[in-house]
């Protein structure tokens, strides 16, 4: 099996670390590199390295090792970041989480421009577009190639699906696509597409809204219940490793389809959407339509329209903003 380096950034916090050790646990890689602001970032490279699996795993610390951490690598992933507290949207972390997925980006463009890279740092409906408009800005944007990692929201309504089919199915066996964006009524599942067939038939309409809601507000949850100490980290880390071994495959020569959030003409007049893409080894090769959606579906598209565009064009603001301060100075 072909080995691939791999690079998590912001590999030190709640995600990274246990993120880095599924890495770690993976076959399809070969290297595994960690970076982090933090200084404890070369020991948790040390303590991974340990784990009797083929790859070497190295932390790099500090700015100044961003571009040798990057250097080679096929797969970058990117939850570096704060995460929310309780009564925080994600957006609130928008005036931090820009700047630090800025610079990691403009490191990618410089040092592996044609990385796959998948970002989970938040707010993913703003971050994505910020890293489309500064690979851009360094000549090197291959929109195939960038991802916002939406997969936890498919994790989780894969589950909650199984709870309510009262053991029908498995949680691992439901396919349902979640579309939109990452946050609250943006993320759309079409619970009316939901495989197998007829698994939440005996559901009524009351109930596919507070599945629905469930799904949308599943991150709020965890931020509550985590009381001030954080997000989800562990099932983070598990979806992220979902969408690194989707992303593995696919650049091994597999065709893989997954819900990510993309450069997307699927929904005019949003430049980012989540849907079901096709991966293979450039990247996403299609981006698939979203299907019939059922009224209550409808209704939701036409709600998060709105907000997603917003957030897209705040991305890009921040960007432009960006340049022209640098210009200037
Ligand atoms: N896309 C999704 O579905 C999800 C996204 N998230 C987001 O992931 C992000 C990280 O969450 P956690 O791991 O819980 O936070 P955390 O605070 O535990 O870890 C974040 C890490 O990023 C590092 N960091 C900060 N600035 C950095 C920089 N300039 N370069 C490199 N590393 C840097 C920190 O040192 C820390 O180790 C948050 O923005 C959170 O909202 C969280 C859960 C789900
Ligand atoms: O809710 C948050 O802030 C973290 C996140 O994106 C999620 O868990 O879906």
């Amino acid at each position: 099996m072909k080995g691939f380096q791999v690079a998590v950034l912001g590999a030190a916090g709640g995600i990274g670390q246990p993120l880095s050790l599924l890495l770690k646990l993976n076959a399809r890689v070969s290297k595994l590199h960690l970076y982090d602001v933090a200084p404890i970032t070369p020991g948790v490279g040390v303590d991974l390295s340990h784990c009797d699996t083929s790859s070497t795993c190295v932390g790099f610390a500090g700015q100044d090792a961003l571009i040798p951490c990057l250097t080679g690598c096929d797969l970058v992933i990117i939850p570096a970041g704060v995460p929310r507290k309780p009564g925080m949207t994600r957006d609130d972390l928008f005036n931090i989480n820009a700047g630090i997925v800025k610079t990691l980006v403009e490191g990618i463009a410089k040092a592996c421009p044609n990385a796959f890279v998948a970002i989970i740092s938040n707010p993913v409906n703003s971050t994505v577009p910020i890293a489309a408009e500064i690979l851009k800005a360094n000549g090197v944007y291959d929109k195939r190639r960038l991802f916002g990692v939406t997969t936890l929201d498919v994790v989780r309504a894969r589950r909650f699906v199984a709870e309510k089919a009262n053991g029908v199915v498995r949680p691992e066996d439901v396919d349902i696509p979640v579309v939109g964006g990452h946050a609250g009524k943006t993320i759309l599942p079409l619970l009316s597409q939901v495989a197998p067939a007829g698994c939440l038939s005996q559901l009524s309409q009351a109930d596919v809204q507070a599945l629905t809601a469930r799904i949308q507000d599943a991150g709020t949850e965890v931020v509550e219940a985590k009381a001030g100490g954080g997000s989800a980290t562990l099932s983070m880390a598990y979806a992220a490793a979902q969408f690194a071994e989707s992303c593995l495959r696919a650049l091994s020569g597999e065709s893989v389809v997954e819900c990510a959030y993309v450069d997307s003409t699927v929904v005019e007049g949003l430049n980012f959407f989540a849907s079901k893409v096709k991966l293979g080894p450039t990247g996403a090769e299609e981006v698939f339509g979203l299907g019939p959606l059922s009224p209550f579906e409808q209704e939701g598209l036409t709600q998060l329209k709105a907000e997603l565009k917003g957030s897209i064009d705040k991305g890009v603001a921040f960007v432009s903003a960006a340049a022209g301060a640098h210009a200037s100075a």
